[in-house]
């Protein structure tokens, strides 16, 4: 995947180090619909979470706000550009990246008035036993201490009670 490759040479690691990393990947699109509701703070959407894959690419129908990332405490609006797609870091790609790369913790909120779609493309193992770990050129005993052990994908999964995650900060799932 040509975002897992960029994104390896940003860390200063070999192009393919990433992708070896994270290993082969299946990919499952999902469509979302959040109709409207005119008291949307007493509605969940969905619930605050991490992706617990790799990558997600998101789309969203330009028209309408939902989607919001929390960034030291706070909740930050994702303005959907038109024909933009939204790339979120996944829990798989935190833990390569020896957590250079955050997983952020989002949440989809309904609108009081409008319909919104949005489209996800979730790219995580195909094999659940894939076992993830620090890429060895991010972890040292001074600066860069490993911060996560080797996980099976499948242990992640379990830890974070199904596809959606809150594990990585150390929070519960609250979602599904
Ligand atoms: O609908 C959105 O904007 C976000 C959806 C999402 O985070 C997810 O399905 O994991
Ligand atoms: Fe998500």
């Amino acid at each position: 995947m040509k975002m897992l490759r960029r994104m390896s040479q940003s860390l200063g690691l070999c192009v393919t180090q990433l992708e070896e990393i994270v290993g082969e990947m299946q990919q499952t699109i999902l469509m979302n619909h959040y109709p409207p509701c005119p008291q949307p703070e007493m509605a969940a959407g969905i619930d605050d979470h991490t992706d617990i894959g790799a990558i997600s690419c998101l789309w969203q129908y330009h028209d309408v706000i939902g989607l919001y990332v929390l960034q030291e405490g706070e909740w930050i609006r994702v303005t959907p550009l038109p024909g933009a797609l939204t790339i979120i870091v996944g829990d798989q790609v935190q833990i390569a990246s020896n957590g250079i790369y955050k997983s952020p913790i989002h949440r989809a909120v309904l609108n009081a008035t409008k319909h919104r779609v949005s489209m996800v493309s979730f790219y995580y193992q195909l094999k659940p036993e894939q076992v993830v770990a620090p890429a060895e050129g991010l972890v040292d005993d001074q600066l860069h201490p490993r911060l996560y052990q080797p996980t099976r994908f499948c242990d992640h999964e379990i830890a974070s009670k199904g596809p959606y995650s809150m594990s990585m900060d150390g929070r519960e799932s609250s979602h599904g």
